[in-house]
């Protein structure tokens, strides 16, 4: 048996992700290296990339597995230019464990950091890698590395990831960590495979065997789409939930269509299945590649068009900004990016966090603060209405950024994380009846005793504007600032005036005050809910 592990190299543009794919790989798939054009002509990633590498499974594994005879990693060479995010998130969900590599003479860098948010709420393992000891002055090069290895060590203690995590110090190109004998009589190549067979032992000696779901409902999410003559049009990509067979029925939901497929490679070699955590590539008869560049294939009728969800959020620490109700921000799910609007609220008593339920009324939260060095306690969901609907399953991730803010600013970009609570989704079947769903604000508006009538009846004015509706505060109750609870019985005359009663006699103090005519000493107040968000959630935008 042989099990694939898929290993995420991520990191800041130009820290040598892609030489050090090739150099941990020997198998390279159709997108692997940097092969397209543009890729080449820029001199960046700009598609994630698939190599692999078949190695013996250890004995560790083993003994977990015993049929185990190898393990193949699969290499998702993420690209590294900050305006390519919404890539990387994609390429970072099918990643079972990631390298996270840094140029040794710049550290951590801004996409590092967004990086490291990424692996995080993934809760991927790691192994930080720092790349291009070559270019350290050799003098001074084991300090510089002590020290930088030292600021790695303290990035990791403010995050989610073991502080133990392995740093591992290499050079993709040169011989750095290598006996010397040997780099002197052997020729690149090999000088930066042997570097990155201590990697790849280190990796081996790391991984664990995935979890994998081969029983849900096929989810593969497709990188690249391409026709081959005669033969069909083959998706590749990698299966994220269940499993496929060669003559299954698969949806392909972008084009609303299902195909048989007809054939099913794994880096060049026919199989007759495939199952979560494969990457492959599937043909199936013909359709124009170019309407799913980057897509989903599923079983059919499984994934439904979203078009408002509710998360919990998950704050990302690094995110600068305050999050604002009634904002935008873009949401990624799979490889897709929307735009959503987005509302914020809170569970009116502080009931389990995760726990959310659309019957619930609940308290509107204009803004969250930014929780930078800290993470907030609090339990705060947000309803987003995409602007497209976007396809996603049940509880699935969901990544909110702003990637509209400058590339080249140094904040990060990615805001909150949280997986899908509830959502709304068209199913072709049947529509659901949703509830109304409520969203409140607490208001408060102040008056002034103009009378006391007895010590159970007050009249007030000034506590609603001249028009409007009164009659809906009919019944409501009213605190004055002495403590006592009436409650508005009538509204009456030009200056909207309002009788007040009280089941208990007012207090002798508060009597006293009003007696001697100091009515200005006594405030009302009355507290209602005015409900920002009061409607049935519509499938339709
Ligand atoms: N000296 C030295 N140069 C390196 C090393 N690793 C990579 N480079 C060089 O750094 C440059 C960028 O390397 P890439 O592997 O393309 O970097 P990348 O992180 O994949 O780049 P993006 O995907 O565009 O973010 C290339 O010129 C590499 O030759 C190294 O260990 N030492």
């Amino acid at each position: 048996m042989i099990v694939n592990i898929n290993i995420g190299l991520l990191g800041h543009v130009d820290s040598g992700k892609t030489t050090l794919a090739r150099a941990l790989s020997t198998i390279a798939s159709t997108a692997a290296f940097d092969k397209n054009p543009q890729s080449k002509e820029r001199g960046i990633t700009l598609d994630l990339g698939f190599s692999a590498v078949v190695v013996e499974a250890p004995s560790r594994l083993k003994s977990l597995a015993p049929n185990l005879e190898q393990v193949q990693f699969t290499f998702v060479d993420c690209p590294g230019h900050a305006s390519l995010i919404r890539t990387i998130i994609g390429g970072a969900q099918i990643i079972d464990f990631m390298l996270l590599v840094i140029d040794s003479q710049k550290g951590i860098q801004t996409q590092t950091a967004e990086c490291i948010v990424i692996g995080e709420l993934l809760q991927r393992k790691l192994i930080m890698v720092v790349n291009k000891i070559d270019l350290l002055e050799e003098a001074t090069r084991a300090a510089q590395l002590q020290k930088l290895n030292g600021k790695l060590r303290k990035t990791l203690a403010q995050t989610s990831f073991d502080s133990d995590s392995t740093i591992f110090n290499v050079s993709a190109l040169e011989k750095i960590n290598i006996e010397v004998d040997l780099f002197y009589l052997l020729n690149i190549f090999l000088i930066s495979h042997f570097v990155i067979q201590d990697l790849l032992d280190n990796i081996v000696s790391q991984v664990e065997i995935p979890k994998r779901n081969k029983d849900a409902p096929l989810v593969m999410y497709t990188d690249h789409c391409f026709s081959i003559k005669g033969q069909g049009t083959i998706c590749t990509g990698t299966i994220v939930q269940g499993s496929v067979a060669v003559n299954d029925l698969v949806e392909i939901p972008a084009i609303k269509e299902q195909r048989k497929v007809k054939s099913i490679q794994m880096f060049r070699r026919p199989v007759q299945t495939a199952a979560m955590g494969d990457r492959v590539g599937i043909c199936v008869p013909q359709f124009n590649p170019k309407t799913m560049e980057r897509g989903i294939l599923t079983q059919p009728g499984y994934l439904n068009n979203v078009y408002a969800a509710c998360i919990r959020i998950n704050p990302i620490r690094f995110y600068k900004f305050a999050i604002r109700s009634k904002s935008k921000l873009h949401i990624t799910i799979g490889h897709d990016t929307v735009m959503a609007n987005m509302i914020l609220f809170k569970s009116v008593n502080n009931k389990p966090t995760e726990e959310f339920n659309l019957n619930d009324e609940y308290e509107y939260v204009e803004e969250l603060e930014p929780t930078i060095n800290s993470i907030t306690e609090d339990c705060i969901f947000a309803l987003l209405e995409f602007q497209t609907p976007i396809l996603a399953a049940e509880n699935a991730t969901l990544i909110a950024a702003k990637l509209d803010l400058d590339a080249q600013s140094n904040c990060c970009r990615l805001a909150f994380w949280g997986r899908m609570l509830w959502c709304t989704h068209a199913n072709n079947y049947a529509l659901e009846v949703l509830p109304i769903f409520k969203v409140f604000k607490h208001k408060s508006k102040q008056g002034f005793i103009q009378r006391l009538v007895n010590e159970h009846e007050i009249i007030v004015e000034n506590l609603f504007s001249k028009q409007g509706n009164r009659e809906i505060y009919l019944g409501k109750q009213v605190v004055l600032s002495t403590g006592e609870t009436g409650v508005i019985e009538s509204t009456f005359g030009q200056k909207s005036k309002v009788k007040v009663t009280f089941m208990n006699a007012l207090r002798p103090e508060t009597l006293n005050e009003l007696k001697g005519g100091r009515f200005g000493s006594v405030k009302v107040l009355l507290n209602y809910k005015k409900y920002i968000f009061n409607k049935q959630l519509s499938l339709v935008q």
